[in-house]
């Protein structure tokens, strides 16, 4: 990438302080762009789930896969659980979604309180495995709450494993059926609705090398980290993240080679850090990419309390200038709110970006949803380093321990992340994302991630300018 004009600015910059100007381009279709990943961790869209408690989970982790991209178990689920959810993930399917099912004695009630776990919004009634009803909200509503879904349900339109995705689609929109359950004879093996169809015709699985979802999961670097990565890999995690606030401290970077020494061929990710040094570090004890980011995250409270951190952008742009020179990469994270936000970090430099906060709001996320009183759905979040994670993550040590570790806090504790009705799942965001970003690769001329860092040419803008970028959805 370079900057208009050649001249670099002499201040560091964020996302919001840069845009990016047309280049001329032979890339004539947005469909002509190839999102896969140069990091080598088997991602073919560059979006990964930040490890947090509140965000990402089995389900998460199955949907965000099945669409190219990759969420991090967080550090403190037990290694056990993760275990457990790894091998849930794998026996997900590639291509259709998992149902909701219940029996046509469960109750509406039953039905209601288990429906919003997925986007496609349906239960589906099973009989001896074989699908019998599908329930949708609709039919829920205006029926007493123990009514069973035998009376409620009505006769699913089933299509047979392995049909072409468009003909799914056409036959669907025929119907005027939003979701169908999948089946192979007249079992259930899953569920397709009309818009994932067409994903699945759009999007490639990040998978294994034997075909499974793709999984991930954190370590931190206090106590036997080699260890727990061990535990992690035999479970079959297929990339490890070495996670800590500060990654350019010692201790960090012992844990980093403490790792790296169990890791064999699967990738180890480390971080935070900003600096051209600390990339540098983190690489030489073992790190394949490194995370980049000290501060910008919508949890975060460090730069408020410690003064500590740097604008996201020229972090980034500075840390991947510096892994790639040694044949490595790094990985954007926090600070994403909207796709250019994604794709300036791509134009920086990163191989991968994360996202916490943003999808903390949707269907998919590990959090319960609340309404707010007005209708309005929401998520409860919080961050890794606040008091409340933090007291779950000390959970084994003395009360006095525990106060003390409170007092550190780095995070919020307690925020709402309203679902948008218009994007309320997961994949409605990284449809944006993904559309965002394909087309800024064709604005730049880029065929490729890589490309799309190479060519790129970034100017620095007032915040006049970034207010002018935004939509007025009302007249002024
Ligand atoms: N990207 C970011 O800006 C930040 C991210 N986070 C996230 O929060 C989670 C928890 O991370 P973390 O707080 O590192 O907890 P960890 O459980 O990973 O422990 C951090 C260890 O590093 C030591 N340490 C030394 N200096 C610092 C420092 N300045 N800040 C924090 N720890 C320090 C701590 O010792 P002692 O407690 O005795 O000081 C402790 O032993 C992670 O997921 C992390 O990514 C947290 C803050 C910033
Ligand atoms: N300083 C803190 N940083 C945190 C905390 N919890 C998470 N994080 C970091 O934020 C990103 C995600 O950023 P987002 O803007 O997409 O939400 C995450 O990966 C961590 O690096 C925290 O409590 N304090
Ligand atoms: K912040």
């Amino acid at each position: 990438m370079r900057f208009l004009g050649g001249t670099r600015p002499a201040t560091d910059l964020t996302y919001a302080d840069v845009f990016m100007v047309p280049n001329h381009s032979t890339v004539g279709s947005r469909l002509e762009v190839d999102l896969t990943t140069p990091d080598r961790v088997g991602t073919t869209i560059p979006v990964v789930v930040a490890n947090m408690t509140a965000i990402s989970g089995r389900r998460m982790a199955e949907t965000v896969a099945r669409r190219g991209g990759l969420a991090v178990l967080p550090q403190d689920i037990p290694v056990d659980v993760v275990g457990e959810v790894v091998s849930w993930v794998k026996s997900r399917h590639p291509v259709y979604d998992t149902p909701i099912t219940l029996d046509p004695s469960s109750t509406v009630a039953e039905a209601l309180s288990l429906m919003h776990k997925r986007a496609h919004g349906v239960v589906v009634v099973v009989r001896d495995g074989r699908p019998v009803g599908v329930v949708t909200d609709g039919a829920c509503q205006g029926v007493d709450r123990f009514t069973q879904l035998a009376q409620v349900m009505t006769e699913p339109l089933t299509v047979p494993a392995g049909t072409d995705l468009p003909k799914i689609f056409d036959v669907l929109s025929e119907e005027r059926v939003n979701a169908a359950p999948v089946v192979e004879g007249d079992r259930l093996v899953g569920l397709i609705t009309r818009t994932g169809a067409l994903r699945s015709a759009l999007y490639q699985p990040a998978v294994d090398a034997d075909g499974f979802l793709l999984t991930s999961a954190a370590v931190g670097i206090n106590g036997d980290v080699a260890g727990k990565a061990g535990a992690l890999l035999a479970s079959g995690v297929d990339v490890l993240v070495v996670d800590t606030a500060h990654g350019h401290q010692e201790k960090a970077v012992e844990a980093v080679r403490a790792v790296r020494a169990v890791a064999g061929s699967t990738p180890v990710v480390a971080g935070n850090v900003v600096t051209a040094e600390g990339t540098r570090d983190l690489i030489a004890a073992g790190a394949d990419v490194v995370k980049v980011g000290v501060g910008p995250g919508a949890m975060c409270t460090t730069r408020m309390m410690t003064g500590v951190g740097r604008p996201q952008f020229s972090a980034v742009e500075e840390c991947a200038a510096a892994a790639r020179a040694l044949g490595k990469h790094v990985w954007a994270d926090g600070g994403v709110r909207h796709p250019r936000d994604v794709a300036l970090a791509l134009a920086a430099g990163a191989a991968n970006v994360m996202v916490g906060s943003w999808f903390a709001g949707t269907y998919e996320s590990a959090g319960d949803i609340h309404d707010d009183g007005s209708g309005r759905m929401y998520k409860e979040s919080f961050g890794m380093a606040s008091a409340r994670a933090v007291k779950a993550r000390t959970s084994a040590q003395n009360g006095f321990e525990r106060a003390r570790a409170g007092l550190f806090e780095e995070g919020i504790s307690s925020s709402r992340m309203y679902l948008d009705p218009a994007r309320p799942g997961v994949e409605d965001l990284i449809d944006q994302i993904v559309a965002g970003v394909r087309s800024s690769c064709t604005y730049a001329g880029a065929r490729t991630v890589d490309q799309l860092h190479e060519r790129a040419v970034l100017g620095v803008q007032s915040a006049a300018g970034y207010e002018e970028g935004r939509p007025l959805p009302t007249s002024w």
